[in-house]
Parts: C-alpha cells; sequence; structure tokens
C-alpha cells in the first residue's frame, strides 16, 4: 500500500496481464487505478499487493528508443514503449542490434526525405533516433568494415510493413550508390538503381493479392540480392521469390 500514492504510473496485474496504469486516489482503504485502455479498477487496502499492483519504472514512464536500457523486461513494458513512442510518431524503436518498426498506417511527414537519407548516410547506427535507414547505412558500410557480404532479414506479420521496409532499403541503397560515382552528376546513369527501385511494383503486379490483413499483400517472399562495386555503386542484383504464401477459402475467412 506504501508504494503507490495519488498520480503514479504502476503496473496493475490482471488475469495474468500486466496492464499500464495510474493511480487516481488511494485514501479510504480503496485504491482507485485507470489503465491506459480506459478500465477502472476498485482495490481494496488487502488486495494491493506488491504482486497485485507495483510501480512503474522510470525507463517505462518516460520510454526508451532502445529497448535494451528498458529496466522492466516483461511483455507489458515492451508493447507499453512502442505504443508510447508510436503515439509520437516515433515509429522505429531499436533493441540492440535489432529494428522494431510499427507500421502507422499514414505518411510521417520528412520521414523519408531525400535529407533524411543525407543525414543517416553521415551517421553511425546509434548516434541518430532509430531508423530503418540507419540500418541501411550500417548495412552498406559494414561492406567495406567487415569485408563480407551483408544481410537485412525483414519479419513481421502480414501487414507488418515488411514490403515497405524493403523499398526503403533499396531506395536509401541506391542513393548511396548514386553518390558514390566519381563521375559528375550530369554523367552518372542510374540505370541499375532505377531498375531495382522500380522492379518493386512489378512485382507486386504479379504478386500481390488484397486479403483481410493487407490490402497489398506478397503472396510469395523475396530473396533481393545486390552487387557492390569496390568505390560502393551497385552493379547488378537479383530478386528471387521464394516461400510461397498458401492461402485458401473457406466460406469468406482467410487460412493461411
Ligand atoms: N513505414 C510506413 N509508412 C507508412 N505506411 C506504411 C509503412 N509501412 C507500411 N505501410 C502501409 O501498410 C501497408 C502494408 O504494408 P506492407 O505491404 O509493407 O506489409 P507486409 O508486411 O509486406 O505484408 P504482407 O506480408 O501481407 O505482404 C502498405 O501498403 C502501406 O499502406
Amino acid at each position: 500500500w506504501d508504494h503507490v500514492c495519488f498520480g503514479a504510473r504502476v503496473w496493475v496485474r490482471e488475469k495474468e496481464q500486466l496492464l499500464p496504469a495510474t493511480v487516481n486516489s488511494c485514501g479510504d482503504g480503496t485504491l482507485v487505478v485507470t489503465t491506459d485502455y480506459g478500465e477502472v479498477f476498485y482495490l481494496q487496502q488487502a488486495e494491493v499487493t506488491r504482486e497485485r499492483v507495483y510501480a512503474m519504472h522510470q525507463s517505462s514512464i518516460d520510454g526508451v528508443e532502445d529497448m535494451s536500457a528498458l529496466a522492466e523486461l516483461h511483455e507489458a513494458a515492451i508493447m507499453h514503449n512502442l505504443y508510447q513512442r508510436y503515439q509520437k510518431d516515433n515509429i522505429y524503436t531499436n533493441i540492440g542490434s535489432i529494428l522494431a518498426a510499427v507500421n502507422p498506417y499514414k505518411q510521417i511527414p520528412g520521414l523519408y526525405d531525400l535529407d533524411r537519407v543525407d543525414l543517416y548516410s553521415k551517421h553511425h547506427l546509434g548516434e541518430l533516433p532509430p531508423h530503418i535507414f540507419a540500418v541501411a547505412n550500417e548495412c552498406y558500410r559494414c561492406i567495406w568494415k567487415r569485408h563480407d557480404s551483408q544481410c537485412v532479414l525483414i519479419s513481421g506479420e502480414s501487414g507488418a510493413g515488411k514490403t515497405e521496409s524493403t523499398k526503403l532499403l533499396l531506395q536509401f541503397l541506391s542513393v548511396m550508390s548514386q553518390n558514390s560515382i566519381a563521375a559528375p552528376q550530369s554523367e552518372r546513369t542510374t540505370h541499375v538503381e532505377q531498375a531495382i527501385v522500380q522492379s518493386s511494383p512489378i512485382m507486386e503486379a504479379f504478386g500481390n493479392a488484397k486479403t483481410v490483413y493487407n490490402n497489398n499483400s506478397s503472396r510469395f517472399g523475396k530473396f533481393i540480392q545486390l552487387h557492390f562495386s569496390e568505390c560502393g555503386n551497385i552493379q547488378g542484383g537479383c530478386v528471387i521469390d521464394c516461400i510461397l504464401i498458401f492461402i485458401a477459402h473457406f466460406s469468406n475467412k482467410a487460412v493461411y
């Protein structure tokens, strides 16, 4: 009881789930808490154990850019952190060297502008807020830093934004490729980069379908390979389709 006071941010355990909540009042032997999802709980003093209600750590209250810095490592803290950031249009969050992206289902002004490409190309991973361009830049730089091929694995459920993320990676790498060419801007050709970026809508025309999860759902996975020259420009690439995603219709439900 002593660990909760008016206005405190707390975790409330309800049916094996932890819910982020705020203490509304704690007088007269009754604790009133409202969860972030609008539920109100009236708890008698005897019920308020440290197991049922406990104070939220400052890192969960403020939110963190890298979830490896979260003091509370449970699913609710992770979801809460992602949600808090998502509400502020910060759709990207690091988990160490992994990037979590929450699909905003809207255009966030300026998020993928050319000046963002430029900014992220000039900074190391971790120096700027989490972003798909930071991953793309790290990948590009590591080809030379580690003298080895690099790979980005994008995974997530249908509609999570994998295809869009892939296109953003290609867009970034295409700009880096162009900038690496020593020739003056007017003499540079963009054939390979353009072909790779423009191959996406063609692949989508063949292999996408509308499903209950996504209006533009890819029906096969893609393995995209890019070949870079020693000086950093894309010389070629290929797209290999893999994992056919099977969809069968039973009445009006889609089953995967
Ligand atoms: N970063 C983003 N910004 C804005 N909108 C996005 C972003 N990522 C995804 N979307 C939106 O979400 C839709 C679904 O995303 P996408 O097709 O990339 O999902 P997916 O994970 O590839 O799904 P599937 O596995 O079904 O192919 C896109 O058509 C786009 O409207």
